[in-house]
């Protein structure tokens, strides 16, 4: 008989156990108890309950699984010759995009769903148990609204981003009447976020606010692409709106960092996206000492960040972000949840969240940076339940 039959199970065994208990950051020899998918305590293995199941972490560190907040995995095709021009020294624009709409919209339902799903589980393999993914290579009403539906299917929460780009041969203010009129009217149901790419070559700061605003009036969520590729209006636009994140941040200026410090907005920082497109690494380390609160995400796509390795984006932020492990490991776990407006039930081993953990092939978690590039993650927990 499988665990998955059994409404208890205890963990024990812990080697290192990452709380955000702010005394007890680092439990050792932990155990934690999960009843009904849910976390029902957490102290140390010689104390742990009886359970229907006894699971045993043999050592090796725990920590909650990670919350990818920003990925675009619905798409058909490959980039890989746009990467290699890139890493010859051509630079990244957002025109790559229109590539992708092309392959995707060629791709029939079966198959994309079967592409979405395939992305998911190697994305769950590494460790992520919450998932955010987004719309914007559909780009017509029909398209945005085929996407958004196959999006539900298979992520957590979904966003919206009809404004990803002006279709190739569309008029621009035409198809902003469309992303803010039938468009939105046609997703809205299948997704709960709305996101523009405020940026050169895509949209500006008006038409970002125009839609934003439509978005919002639909009832949705808010968040922003923005300052990706230079400074722009993108963060001040999203701190005004009150957007729960913009996301890329890499070239921000002095105002920037404190309009982010005095608001709820969190700055999601894509690492794996700045190395692949050879911008400068969004600055994690300023935000966080200006008290930001800063998220990581692997922005999962084929043009810009083609991995749903979380691990390597907590590894970039300590190597190269001058993050602590705990404050990427945080950011990959709290910060996502804070970024999607699920901090309440995901995001960190704590009573009464899900169950949602991620045992590494590891004694402590620091190994994540020490080992870069490994794939220790040995077990993931879904609402308490191990993957086979
Ligand atoms: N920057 C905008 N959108 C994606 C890239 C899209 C693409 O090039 O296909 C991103 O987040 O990096
Ligand atoms: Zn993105």
């Amino acid at each position: 008989m499988t665990s998955t039959n059994h409404s208890s199970t205890v963990i024990t065994g812990i080697g290192e156990l990452t709380t955000v208990d702010p005394d007890h950051r680092v439990l050792q020899d932990a155990a934690v108890a999960i009843e009904d998918g849910r976390i029902a305590w957490i102290g140390p293995t010689r104390r742990a309950p009886a359970a229907d199941v006894r699971w045993d972490a043999g050592g090796r560190a725990v920590l909650p699984g990670w919350v990818d907040s920003h990925t675009h995995l619905v798409f058909a095709g490959d980039r890989g010759a746009e990467f290699e021009a890139r890493m010859a020294g051509e630079s990244y624009s957002a025109g790559g995009i229109g590539v992708t709409m092309a392959a995707t919209r060629a791709a029939d339902d079966a198959e994309l769903a079967r592409l979405l799903a395939a992305r998911v589980a190697e994305a769950r393999a590494g460790g992520t148990t919450f998932l955010e993914t987004k719309t914007g290579y559909g780009l017509s009403v029909d398209e945005e609204v085929r996407h958004a539906r196959l999006a539900s299917e298979a992520a957590d929460v979904v966003t919206f981003l009809g404004a990803h780009l002006v279709p190739p041969g569309a008029e621009a203010d035409e198809y902003l009447d469309q992303v803010c009129g039938p468009m939105l009217q046609a997703v809205k149901d299948h997704v709960q976020w709305a996101d523009v790419f405020c940026e050169r070559g895509a949209f500006d700061e008006d038409a970002s606010r125009r839609v934003l605003l439509a978005c919002r009036e639909a009832g949705l969520g808010l968040r922003v692409h923005g300052n990706q590729l230079g400074p722009g209006p993108g963060v001040r636009l999203a701190v005004e709106l009150g957007a729960a994140s913009v996301d890329h941040v890499n070239h921000l200026e002095d105002a920037d960092v404190e309009a982010l410090a005095g608001s709820s907005t969190v700055a999601t920082c894509l690492p794996a996206c700045d190395l692949s497109t050879r911008q400068p690494l969004a600055p994690g380390r300023r935000l966080l000492d200006a008290g930001a609160e800063i998220a990581l995400a692997s922005n999962c796509n084929p043009g810009t960040s083609y991995t749903t390795a979380m691990g390597f984006c907590v590894a970039t932020a300590v190597l190269q972000m001058k993050l602590s492990l705990h404050e990427a490991v945080r950011a990959a776990t709290m910060g996502g949840a804070q970024a999607l407006r699920v901090a309440e039930e995901v995001g960190s081993v704590e009573l009464g969240k899900r169950a949602d953990l991620q045992v590494l092939d590891a004694p402590a978690a620091i190994h994540l940076a020490y080992r870069p590039g490994m794939p220790l993650t040995h077990t993931v927990f879904k609402d308490g339940r191990p993957d086979a």
